[in-house]
């Protein structure tokens, strides 16, 4: 953006990180919130995301049915999520039972929902899992949906640290059409309605974007689940 000022006609530029980005909804129920969390809450997140990432269960790159792993390394709490199923126990990380659902992340969501489709859809909010995920320089996360969940309830998404290149599908398959948002430390994405079960992913990461002061190098992301199983012993 150009700014010119009025008394001496000086142009300057103004760097991108002072111009709000704007609330956008990328699809009917796909809304995106930027700078949702304060630097502050978005510290916090970080504090409790390195004490999820050792335990009960450990933070670890998931190992998918074909063989392949993952280049992400993710922790659950509430229900272990492991390719392609839930269970209330670590069955591919030493089988400890899996931390509860945080009453933080249950407020947490509930604002979220509030935020993106206002208070009334946030009051039958009632997330159950949490995944925290996490990125280094390298990682990304292929184009998927979420559907281990027995609910069509939103899953809320929250950035914290480096940037990524966020891809957001259709419902039909992974390919065209898609757009790439970028998702910053702070904002708050959240897909419900007709976008739930969109296919996306993480194309890339975009290091030396985390904020100063955030105390902590690569991407987390949190996503927030209802999934309809809470109440069974098992997901299968
Ligand atoms: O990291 C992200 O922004 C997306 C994570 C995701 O899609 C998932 O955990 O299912
Ligand atoms: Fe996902």
């Amino acid at each position: 953006m150009t700014l010119r000022s009025a008394d001496n006609g000086t142009v300057t530029d103004l760097p991108d990180a002072l111009i709000p980005r704007p609330r956008r909804e990328l699809a009917p129920g796909a809304v995106l919130v930027p700078d949702w969390l304060d630097p502050v809450r978005q510290r916090e997140l970080v504090a409790l995301c390195r004490a999820w990432a050792v335990g009960p269960v450990r933070m670890r790159s998931p190992r998918m049915p074909n063989g392949g792993v993952m280049s992400v390394q993710s922790v659950s709490l509430g229900w272990h999520w492991l390719p392609y199923r839930y269970s209330r126990t670590a069955d591919d990380v030493g089988g400890a039972a899996v931390a509860p659902f945080p009453d933080v992340l249950r407020r947490l969501g509930r604002d979220a929902v509030a935020a993106a489709y206002g208070r009334d859809e946030a009051a039958r909010y009632e997330p159950d899992a949490a995944l925290v995920n996490y990125y280094d320089d390298a990682a990304r996360m292929g184009m998927h949906q979420d559907r281990e969940e027995r609910t069509d309830a939103p899953v809320v998404s929250l950035s914290l640290g480096t940037s990524c290149v966020f891809r957001f599908g259709n419902t039909e398959n992974r390919n065209r059409p898609w757009q790439d948002v970028e998702l910053a430390s702070g904002d708050l994405f959240v897909f419900g309605g007709p976008s739930r079960f969109a296919y996306h992913g993480v194309v890339r990461t975009l290091p030396g974007t985390a904020p100063t002061g955030i105390g902590f190098e690569g991407r987390l992301n949190i996503t927030l689940r209802q999934t309809g199983l809470s109440g069974t012993g098992s997901a299968r």
